[in-house]
C-alpha cells in the first residue's frame, strides 16, 4: 500500500513585465513569478479527477491579469495579492506559495533602462613575437526600451503570422567586441565604448534591431577614434503583449510576457572605411 505524501503544483517562472507610463516617463517592473498551490489534491493524483484543480495555465493568466488590474508595487505585495486570491477564491485550495525574483533596472532616460549588475568586460590578445592585436569587448549588457521601437514592412510569405507593430518593447543582451588600431588607454577606451553603446541604444528611434545594431556600432566608432571595427551580437529578447481581452481587460502596452527562447539573434559588424585588416585576435 502507498499513500500520497505532501504535494503542490503551479506555474513556475511566469516572466511578467509591467510598464507604467506617466507621459514620457516610463517605469518598469520585471518579475519572475512562480506559484504553487496545495489543497484537496488526492483525487487528481489517485484517479485523475481534475475537479479540484485550478489549472496552472489559469495561475499564469492570473499573474498577467493582476499585473494589469492592480499594477505591481513591491513584489511582496504582489505575491500576497496572488496568494490570497488563490486560497480565498477556491474552496479546494488551502495553501499558496508565491515566489518572486525581481530584476532591477537602472534608468538610462525616459524610456530606456539597463539591467542592474554590471556586464562582463572581455578581451582577447594575440602576440606573434613581433606584433600584438587587442580585441576588447563586453557581454551580458542587458538593455530595454519601453517605446521608440517599431517593426513593420517585412516580408510576408505563407508562413508569416507576425503582426506589424508601431510600438513595441525592444530589449537585448549586448555582446560586443571591438578591435583597436594600436595601443590605447584600455580602461578609458572601454568606458567610452560602453557609454556609446548605451546612449546609441537609448536614443535611436528603432525600426528594427538591425538598424539599432548599426547605430550602436557607428556610435562606438564615432566616439572612439582608437577603435577600427565593432562586432555586435544582439539577441532580440522578445516581449509579447499579453492578450488580456478574455478577462475583459485592455492592454495598451502595459503588460508583457518576457519570452526567453527562441529569440531572434541579430549579428553584424561596423567597420571604419579603409580600416587596417583584422589580425588573429578575432579568432
Ligand atoms: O528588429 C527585428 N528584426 C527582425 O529581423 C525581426 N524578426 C522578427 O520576427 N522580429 C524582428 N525584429
Amino acid at each position: 500500500m502507498f499513500v500520497l505524501g505532501p504535494n503542490r503544483y503551479g506555474k513556475a517562472e511566469t516572466r511578467v513585465v509591467r510598464v507604467t507610463k506617466h507621459g514620457d516617463a516610463h517605469h518598469i517592473k520585471d518579475l519572475n513569478v512562480s506559484t504553487a498551490l496545495s489543497g484537496d489534491m488526492a483525487d487528481v493524483h489517485l484517479s485523475g479527477d481534475n475537479a479540484a484543480v485550478l489549472a496552472t495555465d489559469t495561475q499564469k493568466n492570473t499573474v498577467f491579469a493582476f499585473a494589469k488590474k492592480h499594477g505591481i508595487g513591491a513584489a511582496e505585495d504582489f505575491a500576497l495579492l496572488l496568494a490570497r486570491h488563490f486560497v480565498d477564491s477556491q474552496p479546494t485550495i488551502h495553501r499558496a506559495r508565491v515566489a518572486i525574483d525581481e530584476y532591477g533596472w537602472d534608468r538610462r532616460g525616459g524610456h530606456s533602462f539597463a539591467r542592474n549588475g554590471r556586464e562582463t568586460r572581455t578581451c582577447v590578445v594575440h602576440y606573434d613575437g613581433e606584433r600584438s592585436w587587442v580585441v576588447s569587448g563586453l557581454k551580458d549588457l542587458v538593455l530595454l526600451n519601453t517605446t521608440d521601437s517599431e517593426f513593420w514592412g517585412f516580408v510576408r510569405d505563407e508562413y508569416t503570422t507576425l503582426n506589424e507593430t508601431r510600438d513595441r518593447v525592444l530589449a537585448t543582451a549586448v555582446t560586443a567586441t571591438w578591435r583597436h588600431a594600436g595601443v590605447s588607454d584600455w580602461d578609458k577606451s572601454y568606458e567610452k565604448a560602453r557609454e556609446a553603446l548605451l546612449t546609441a541604444f537609448a536614443d535611436t528611434y528603432s525600426l528594427s534591431l538591425q538598424q539599432t545594431l548599426y547605430a550602436m556600432g557607428s556610435r562606438v566608432l564615432t566616439d572612439c577614434p582608437e577603435i577600427v571595427e565593432v562586432r555586435l551580437a544582439l539577441p532580440n529578447k522578445h516581449h509579447f503583449l499579453v492578450d488580456l481581452s478574455p478577462f475583459g481587460l485592455d492592454n495598451d502596452g502595459e503588460v508583457f510576457f518576457a519570452a526567453d527562447r527562441p529569440y531572434g539573434l541579430i549579428e553584424g559588424t561596423v567597420l571604419r572605411e579603409g580600416a587596417p585588416g583584422a589580425g588573429p585576435a578575432w579568432e
